[in-house]
């Protein structure tokens, strides 16, 4: 049987930021992975959809990945890497490469998107990634995005593979499933929310923790968010959750993480809102919308 699970908590999944003229800015990112993990973070996510990993070079990946786990092993928290491809080959030697690295806690795999291999396809797929990639794994379920679905069964079954440490749970609903998994989940297996707006209600229902790209803005807050229910301090955990999911709604009123640039870059964070077509830079009033409730916070959650 595995442990407790391994990861709970706030993971903020980066984004990558660029100069105007679209090269990567590795000062500012080293910036905000220390910033992330100085707010609160339990660790950090790179490669993920929000760091537009579809987009950067081989050597960008590299560096990102060496920048992101200079930052983990200063604040001594886990590094979680997002390996994307519909190739299961391909998605093994990539794993290898990281694991090599000795630096990743475990990367984060989606089902294989686009080519929809149906259940059977998918499980053995990370079958396949658990047995030979050499890291532990964390299945990203975003059908939205891979036009793969997991049913509760699907999900139990990845969870009872040793390799299999957790799921990101992102398929856009709190619906039944969701309640299956939450209720009982698999020994030692993390359930982590990826719906930003829904992050609330997920950890209140049983979720371990989550990884929210709108957690590049008020780190603390959304970390904050996440310890007041486990603490069981539903009344502000309620009132912040509130506020953080009006905040989530603005930042992904916009193809992500085009807003959450924008609100960076506006802060100063970033020295630039640049990110690689096919995205488009989010429009200034989305921005600005979101830049005002970034900057606010409406209450004092421990007096309420
Ligand atoms: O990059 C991530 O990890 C996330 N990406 C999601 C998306 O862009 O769909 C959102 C989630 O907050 C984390």
């Amino acid at each position: 049987m595995k442990p407790n699970p391994l990861f709970n908590g706030l993971y903020v999944p980066l984004v990558t930021p660029f100069t105007n003229d679209l090269r990567l800015a590795p000062d500012a990112l080293a910036r905000l992975a220390d910033e992330a993990l100085s707010a609160g973070a339990s660790g950090l996510v790179a490669l993920g959809t929000t760091a537009e990993s579809a987009t950067l070079t081989a050597e960008e990946k590299r560096t990102v990945v060496r920048i992101c786990s200079a930052a983990c092993r200063a604040h001594a928290a886990p590094l979680i890497v997002g390996v994307g491809t519909n190739d299961t080959a391909a998605a093994i030697t990539s794993l290898r490469e990281l694991a090599a690295t000795g630096d990743v806690a475990a990367a984060l795999v989606p089902a294989p998107p686009y080519i929809r291999p149906g259940e059977a396809g998918t499980l053995a797929h990370f079958t396949a990634l658990a047995e030979d990639g050499g890291l532990p794994l964390i299945v990203y379920d975003i059908p939205y995005r891979t036009g793969q679905t997991l049913s509760a069964d699907a999900v139990a079954a990845l969870g009872r593979l040793p390799g299999i440490v957790g799921i990101k749970h992102a398929t856009g609903a709190i619906d039944a499933t969701t309640m299956e998994l939450l209720g009982s989940p698999p020994p030692g297996f993390a359930v982590l929310g990826g719906d930003d707006v829904v992050i609330s209600p997920l950890v209140a229902a049983g979720a371990h923790g989550g990884i929210v790209a709108s957690a590049n803005v008020r780190t603390a807050d959304y970390a904050e968010l996440i310890s007041l229910w486990h603490l069981g301090s539903a009344a502000p955990a309620r009132k912040l959750g509130a506020e953080l999911a009006r905040l989530s709604a603005a930042l992904f009123a916009e193809p992500n993480p085009t807003v959450i640039k924008g609100v960076l870059h506006a802060q100063d964070r970033i020295p630039s809102p640049a990110v690689r077509m096919p995205l488009l830079a989010a429009s200034t009033s989305t921005v600005h919308r979101a830049a005002l409730l970034a900057n606010s916070r409406v209450r004092q959650a421990s007096t309420t």
